[in-house]
């Protein structure tokens, strides 16, 4: 029998407990497809004795972690923690340093650190590998770097954060308030150790990053992003949505435009009809378009410790393979480093929603902001009849520049009869 690959694992939260427990379910299929046994010989973690359902029995266990970069007998690290900075960092740099290989399943790292990570593995030869970075289960990693590298890539696109697709599909179908959902997404493990990361648009934004960076061929750039969540999306407009025949999602989208790249994630609406509307709850979807392929739309849970713990071990069984990839697809310099495009460039249709006083001449007023900042309607809605009270009123545009549209929302809040500050969504037709 071929010698085991021993490993390290540092963190033992939702995704390393996982990685152990799949690692001991599946031991002989994955020792077959390995080529050889894979054996977890040494951990770390915050709190020794926790209880984690899993056995920790016959471990080495180490109080630091960063020490498993070092630590004789093991020939690779898993890096489940978590943080772009502190311990995390600093294992996978020591690890990489000293040579031995890391896989992880730290997004914020990656899309943080990932262009002195690159350096770092192409100076000293050893492996990085993180496909359960990006939308958990997904083979996503693999797919674009690998599965699709003979295309040009012109856009990829997706539900990137499990915690807020599944909060938006549990306030739609069951009307649930925001923080009860965001508290069941919690407890079951799909959210990041400061929740504000999901529902601030950041988790999904380094998942982008990495994705748009293999895309494009690119350096990775969190900089460069436009990033929103979805802390403001209301009950109101996932319903108003579904009237006009719409579904409200995180997006992160990134595209080849004719001056450079764009990329951003934020709510949107898409078409019932659209693919990414029927992927609920804790469900990722990727999407690709490159010059050869045409479309290609990968969906599957992007979170949880299953999910999570199948794109890790698959990463393991690579290195236990020995089959590697350069970090970013291709060597650092011979990436695009040519600037993104901002924002502000953006063009799209828009859905906004004013609360105005019922009273009369109000629409015209509204109307006046766009007419200045030539937007034009598609269509319009007013729900109830209150007069001398606020009522919503819904306005879908056409095709605009993002300019105008940050130009007519600074001036339709300013409005007397606006009494809310605006709520605004785009809308993709993905
Ligand atoms: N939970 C998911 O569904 C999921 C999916 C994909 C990727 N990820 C990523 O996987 C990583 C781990 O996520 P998780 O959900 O398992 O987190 P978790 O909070 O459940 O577990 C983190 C583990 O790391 C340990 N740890 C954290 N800081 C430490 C320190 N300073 N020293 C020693 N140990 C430390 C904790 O004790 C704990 O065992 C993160 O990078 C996260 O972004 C999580
Ligand atoms: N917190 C992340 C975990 C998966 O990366 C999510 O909800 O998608
Ligand atoms: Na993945």
């Amino acid at each position: 029998m071929t010698s085991p690959l021993k490993l390290g694992v540092a963190g033992l939260g939702t995704v390393g407990a996982g990685v152990v427990s799949l690692l001991r379910a599946n031991a002989d299929l994955i020792t077959a497809r390995a080529g050889r046994p894979i054996e977890v010989v040494a951990v770390s973690a915050r709190d020794r004795g926790r209880d984690r359902g899993v056995s920790l029995d016959g471990l080495a266990w180490h109080d630091d972690p960063v020490e498993l970069a070092t630590a004789p007998g093991l020939d690779a690290v898993v890096e489940v923690m978590g943080g772009s900075e502190g311990p995390a960092r600093a294992l996978v740099e020591a690890s990489l340093a000293a040579g031995r290989p890391v896989v992880t399943a730290n997004k914020a790292l990656l899309a943080t650190h990932g262009v002195a990570l690159a350096r770092l593995v192409e100076k000293t030869g050893a492996t990085l590998a993180y496909e359960a970075a990006v939308a958990g289960g997904i083979p996503a990693i693999k797919a674009l770097r690998e599965g699709l590298a003979a295309n040009r890539i012109t856009r990829v696109a997706g539900i990137l954060n499990g915690t807020c697709n599944y909060i938006l599909t549990e306030m739609r179908v069951k009307g649930l308030p925001f923080a009860t959902v965001l508290k069941t997404a919690q407890e079951l493990g799909y959210a990041e150790a400061d929740p504000g990361f999901d529902i601030d648009g950041v988790d999904a934004a380094h998942k982008l990053a990495i994705l748009a960076a293999l895309a494009f061929g690119r350096p990775v750039d969190l900089d460069a992003l436009h990033i929103e969540g979805i802390r403001h999306v209301s009950a109101l407009d996932i319903a108003l949505a579904g009237e006009l025949g719409y579904r409200i999602k995180l997006l992160g989208i990134a595209s080849q435009e004719k001056g450079g790249v764009t990329a951003r994630v934020h709510p949107c609406m898409v078409p019932e009809a659209s693919p990414l509307a029927a992927v609920e709850g804790v469900f990722n979807a990727v999407l690709a378009e490159g010059d050869a392929v045409g479309r290609v739309v990968l969906q599957g849970r992007g979170a949880g410790a299953g999910p999570t713990a199948s794109a890790v071990v698959a990463d393991i069984i690579d290195l236990a393979r020995g089959r590697t990839a350069p970090l970013w697809g291709a060597a650092s310099e011979t990436l695009d480093a040519s600037p993104a495009l901002p924002m502000a460039a953006h063009r799209g249709a828009y859905y906004l929603r004013l609360m105005v006083l019922d009273q009369p001449g109000v629409i015209a007023d509204v109307t006046a902001v766009l007419r200045d900042a030539r937007i034009s309607l598609e269509s319009m809605l007013q729900r109830g009849r209150a007069p001398g009270e606020a009522v919503p009123v819904v306005l879908v545009t056409h095709e605009c520049e993002e300019a105008q549209m940050s130009q007519a929302l600074t001036r339709l809040a300013g409005l007397p009869t606006v009494v809310e500050p605006p709520a605004m969504i785009r809308i993709e037709a993905l």
